[in-house]
């Protein structure tokens, strides 16, 4: 547990074979790969999720508190501060905010026409039948 690391999500992308089997469970990193032939889910459910965030099947199975004490023997380390999700989130790009940038809809097509427009028939009909 001592030499626990930082990784980053693009570090592990490529670790999803027998030799080298890694997925992230809420933020922290794990290194399966001796653990591949003993779980008792199969090697090939953990191969699946290698490489990515298995946060979600890994709570789908819905795994005994024996299951979680386990895994702290393959843990290896967290992610970087950057790469961190909220738990339960997926993954989503908010430091790219340029999908806002709507342009502006003409001044008819606004909310504030029809509020206008009632104002200017008050006034006239005021104005004229008052
Ligand atoms: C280090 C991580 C993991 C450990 C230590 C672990 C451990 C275990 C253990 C001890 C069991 C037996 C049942 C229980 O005690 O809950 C189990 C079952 C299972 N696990 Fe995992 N597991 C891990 C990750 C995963 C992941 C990421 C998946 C899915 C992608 C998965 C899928 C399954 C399945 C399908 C079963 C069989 C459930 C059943 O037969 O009803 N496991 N796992």
């Amino acid at each position: 547990m001592s030499d626990k690391k930082l990784f980053k999500r693009d570090e592990i992308i490529n670790r999803n074979s027998k030799t080298d089997a890694v997925f992230i469970i809420k933020n922290q990193v794990y290194d399966v790969t001796k653990f591949l032939d003993d779980h008792p889910g199969g090697h090939e459910v953990l191969l699946n999720v290698a490489g990515k965030d298995a946060s979600e099947d890994f709570d789908d199975i819905g795994h005994s508190m024996d299951a979680k004490e386990l895994m702290k023997k393959y843990l290896i380390g967290d992610l970087v501060e950057e790469d961190r999700v909220e738990p339960k989130k997926r993954k989503f790009d908010w430091d790219n905010p340029k999908t806002e940038n709507v342009a502006e809809t003409s001044f008819t097509s606004s909310w504030k026409f029809p509020i206008v427009l009632g104002l200017i028939m008050t006034v006239l009909y005021t104005y004229l039948f008052g």
